[in-house]
Parts: C-alpha cells; structure tokens; sequence
C-alpha cells in the first residue's frame, strides 16, 4: 500500500542529480539519492516498477546490491511478495552460490544464497540503472544456476548509449526502464 497518490505526470528524470567525473574522470554519475529523497518521486519510481513487475506474475523480487535494494524492497512489500537479495561477495552468511562479472568502472562478484530461490520459481530482477548490462545478466545466471525462471529485468534509468538494453535484447531477458539519459 503507497500513501501518496499517484502522479503520473511527475517527471523522474528532473528528480536524478548527474555528477560528472565520478568515480572516476569521464563517467557521469545517475545519482538516485535525489530522487529516493524527494517523497513523491520515490513513490512514484516504486508504483511504475511495480505496475510493471505484476504484468509478470512473479513468485519473487530480486534485488541487486546496493541500490537495487532501495527499489526492489519497497516493491516486493508493495505487491505483496518477498525480496531476495543478490549481494556482493563476502556479505552473505550462508552458503552461496557466486558469478564475477565486469561494471562500467571495474570488476566486482555477486552472489545469492543457496535455496533462495527454488526451481521453478518466478522472478523479476530489479536495479536502478542499467548501464553495460553486466550486473543484471550476472545476476540472470545466479537466479538460473539456481533453478529459477527470470521472466523480466526493471530499471529505474537505462543509459543507452552503453548498449546494456541490447545486450539484455540479444540474451533473450525481457527489460523495461523508467527514464533514460543519452550522452553517457
Ligand atoms: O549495467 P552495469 O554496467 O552492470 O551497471 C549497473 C550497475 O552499477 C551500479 O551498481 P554498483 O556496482 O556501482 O554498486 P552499488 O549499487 O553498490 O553502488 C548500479 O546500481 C547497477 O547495479
Ligand atoms: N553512470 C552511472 N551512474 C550511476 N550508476 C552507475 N552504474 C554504472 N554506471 C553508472
């Protein structure tokens, strides 16, 4: 249940601040904590998500550290379904299963408790930006090593000119996003 009405008129894109040269020279940094902090603009980003996320009919949410936990959390308690973490390595308790992958800025693992997930389990993956796509098909394997159905992948912001949308489109792992920034 969302406590603020809806505003589909609300422009989320005004919402994020872009801080050039972070973290390191060249990248232009989508930075959401302006719009997690703007009350309306949050709402909005988590109702959109999960407008979308229930055309799935998913079992799941999976989010994505850091930031996708933001998003993802506020979803599953939204739609009424529980949220699964996908970590970066050495933060999970249990036993884990793990994948390395490669970032815009770096190389980084994730990983997912083993039985977080069951075999024949639906999921929607969700982050709040999409950008080489390399976190998000990182995270598509974790769930399908472990058995599980990735119906889609939702972002708050796509960066297009990185070719993660493409990327996500030649692999055959349906993606939707809110808003978009060219020039990256
Ligand atoms: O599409 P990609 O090229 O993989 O990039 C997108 C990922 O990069 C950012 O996370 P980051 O690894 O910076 O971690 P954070 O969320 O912990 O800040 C972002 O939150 C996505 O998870
Ligand atoms: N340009 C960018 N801004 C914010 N987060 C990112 N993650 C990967 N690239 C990013």
């Amino acid at each position: 249940m969302i406590a603020l009405p809806p505003q589909p008129d609300l422009d989320l894109a005004a919402l994020v601040r872009t801080i050039p040269d972070f973290p390191k020279p060249g990248i232009q940094f989508r930075d959401i904590t302006t719009l997690i902090g703007h009350a309306a603009g949050f709402a909005e980003s988590v109702r959109r998500l999960s407008a979308r996320a229930e055309t799935y009919r998913p079992d799941f949410i999976v989010a994505v550290e850091a930031r996708g936990f933001l998003f993802g959390a506020a979803m599953a308690s939204a739609m009424g379904l529980g949220v699964v973490p996908v970590r970066k390595a050495g933060k999970l308790p249990g036993v884990t299963i793990g994948v390395d992958y490669e970032l815009e800025y770096g190389v980084d693992r994730l990983e997912l408790h083993e039985g977080a997930v069951e075999a024949g389990h639906r999921v929607v993956l969700v982050d709040d930006l999409l950008a080489t796509g390399g976190t998000i098909l990182a995270t598509a394997e974790l769930m399908r090593a472990a058995g599980a159905e990735v119906a889609a992948a939702l972002f708050v912001i796509d960066l297009p000119d990185l070719g993660g949308a493409r990327r996500l489109n030649e692999a055959g792992l349906p993606c939707e996003t809110l808003i978009a920034f060219d020039g990256d």
